[in-house]
């Protein structure tokens, strides 16, 4: 963490929840008071509308955990960034690795996502990341390079405006952390990547992501490059998220 930086804190909730159980955990969240790291949670679709009215008037952002790169028409099943924005959206999750994974997502069209994101006024938050294989294999750094490296030809002299994440896949839901070191390992090469595109590197907040919880997040956090974290099942307790977030301190 740099002084220069504020920390931010994201929960992303993936496909979890349901009116009954946000109802709590918004509510929760929304009763803490001050916090040191900024703080958002990126929900299921469904409860864009839920977290925008109970977190309005609280300090705390709310977001999506995808984007259509389409603006609007015949595209079935898709949410359109205008659409986010429509709901107060800050942030929208982009890349992740269960997308990567999962839905065939390529480093270009997570680069678009990203740029249509930042067209509405939403912050992306760029998620890259080695599997273990990769990392055994010696490429980590070939491999978040590769995926950094669309998002800043694409994004041009914007990409000084998006929230970067460094989740090693191998760590994401496992329980396996990756260690500061090599967190911050990496997220100085992020930076050193940046700082070649932007002259705003040095003010963009980089994220780590992989099985954070209340008891590793402060060492997490105190990195140097390290300004905050991406936080999976520990988001989906409010107690363990605030947690979180006042190990930013
Ligand atoms: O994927 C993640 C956040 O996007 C991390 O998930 P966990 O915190 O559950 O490992």
């Amino acid at each position: 963490m740099s002084e220069t930086r504020q920390p931010l804190v994201v929960g992303n909730w993936k496909m979890h929840g349901s009116h009954a159980v946000n109802e709590q955990l918004l509510e929760a969240l929304k009763a803490a008071g001050p916090l040191p790291a900024e703080a958002a949670v990126c929900v299921p679709f469904p409860y864009l509308a839920q977290a925008a009215e109970r977190l309005a008037r609280s300090p705390i952002g709310w977001g999506a955990q995808d984007v259509s790169v389409h603006a609007q028409g015949a595209y079935t099943g898709e949410v359109s960034a205008a659409m986010l924005a429509d709901f107060g959206s800050r942030y929208v999750i982009v890349g992740h690795s269960e997308r990567r994974q999962y839905h065939g997502e390529t480093d270009q069209l997570v680069a678009d996502k990203a740029k249509v994101a930042l067209a509405k006024g939403i912050t992306p938050i760029v998620c890259v990341g080695e599997t273990l294989a990769q990392r055994e294999a010696g490429e980590t750094e070939a491999v978040v390079k590769r995926q950094l490296s669309a998002v800043i030809h694409t994004l041009g002299p914007c990409v000084g405006e998006m929230v970067v994440a460094y989740e090693p896949v191998w760590a994401i839901g496992t329980g396996l952390t990756a260690t500061p070191e090599q967190a911050q390992a990496v997220h100085a090469l992020l930076r050193a990547q940046l700082a070649a595109a932007s002259p705003r590197a040095g003010q963009m907040r980089l994220l780590y992501g992989g099985s954070v919880k209340p008891d590793n997040a402060k060492v997490l956090f105190a990195q140097a490059d390290i300004d905050g974290g991406l936080i999976g099942g520990a988001a989906l307790k409010a107690e363990d998220f605030l947690a979180i977030c006042r190990a930013a301190a």
